[in-house]
């Protein structure tokens, strides 16, 4: 999976600007950056809800966001997405949501569909009680935890996560990190992560990327992260409120503290 030079904008605001990554299949990266960086439009840029304004997508090899290239085709089908703010269906029960592709697609129905969820709860650390339960009748670390079934749900080539820990505790946290390793190294899926846990990010994926203003500000494997000289870099993983990156406003450019 690559992006090369990938640019987004909403109106006046660019979101992503000239971004270029690279992963092989089996590979992890983990994804931090100040809040607005662009972070969370990446991973929808790469799931194909939002189109990309300039540059590449290429996924093993073709551009899936040239459309008139004909080659989008079913890359999406590949992919699995767990949003910030989990995105599941109250009015279906967990079981559906879980398998809601699936089941859509016509892959599986009925009994076979709530076992297949089952299997998928269980392996987020969920009990097989929960998947007749509606979203809004669980915690938010379980709610995250049914997000996260569904995003494997169809054994994706490439799994994107946003903030895929926040709102666990340290032991769930850890399980699910491990659950993520997993699957990355047995499956060999590419997974993307974003995560505001600064010791998740630098000891749990194969590389680390930092973005900043819609922009990547340093990216590189785990090992070179202590030898950086980035000070942005330096200051995200310290959580220092001194140094380059200033609390901003919604709006680019309007800062709060100078
Ligand atoms: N659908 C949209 N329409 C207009 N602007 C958007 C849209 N989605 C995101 N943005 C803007 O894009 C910028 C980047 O947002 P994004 O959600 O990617 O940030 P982030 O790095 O994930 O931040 P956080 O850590 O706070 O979630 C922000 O300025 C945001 O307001």
């Amino acid at each position: 999976m690559r992006l090369e030079k990938t640019g987004k904008n909403f109106g006046q605001n660019i979101v992503l600007d000239n971004v270029s990554l690279s992963l092989d299949r089996g590979q992890t990266m983990a994804i931090i950056g100040p809040s607005a960086a662009g972070k969370s439009v990446l991973l929808k840029c790469l799931a194909g809800v939002y189109e990309i304004d300039r540059g590449e997508i290429l996924i093993a090899g073709k551009n899936v966001a040239d459309k008139a290239d004909g080659n989008q085709g079913h890359w999406t089908d590949k992919i699995g997405m767990l949003f910030q703010q989990n995105a599941l269906f109250d009015s279906l029960p967990v079981w559906q949501n879980v398998c809601f592709q699936l089941i859509e697609n016509g892959s599986l129905k009925g009994k076979q569909a709530r076992d297949k969820a089952v299997e998928l709860l269980g392996l987020v650390g969920l009990d097989a009680d929960s998947s007749i339960l509606r979203p809004s009748d669980l915690s938010g670390g379980m709610q995250k935890r049914v997000g996260i079934a569904r995003a494997i749900a169809n054994d994706p080539e490439i799994l994107l996560l946003d903030n895929p820990t926040a709102g666990l505790d340290p032991v769930l946290s850890n399980h699910i990190e491990n659950m993520i390793e997993t699957i990355a190294k047995k499956r060999m899926t590419t997974v993307i992560t974003v995560t505001n846990d600064m010791t998740i990010a630098r000891t749990r994926y194969d590389f680390l990327t930092m973005m900043h203003e819609g922009r990547v500000y340093w990216s590189g494997p785990r090992d070179q992260i202590d030898h950086a000289k980035n000070p942005h870099l330096a200051q995200m993983l310290s959580g220092s409120s001194q140094g380059p990156i200033s609390m901003r406003t919604q709006n680019r450019g309007q800062h709060l503290v100078a």
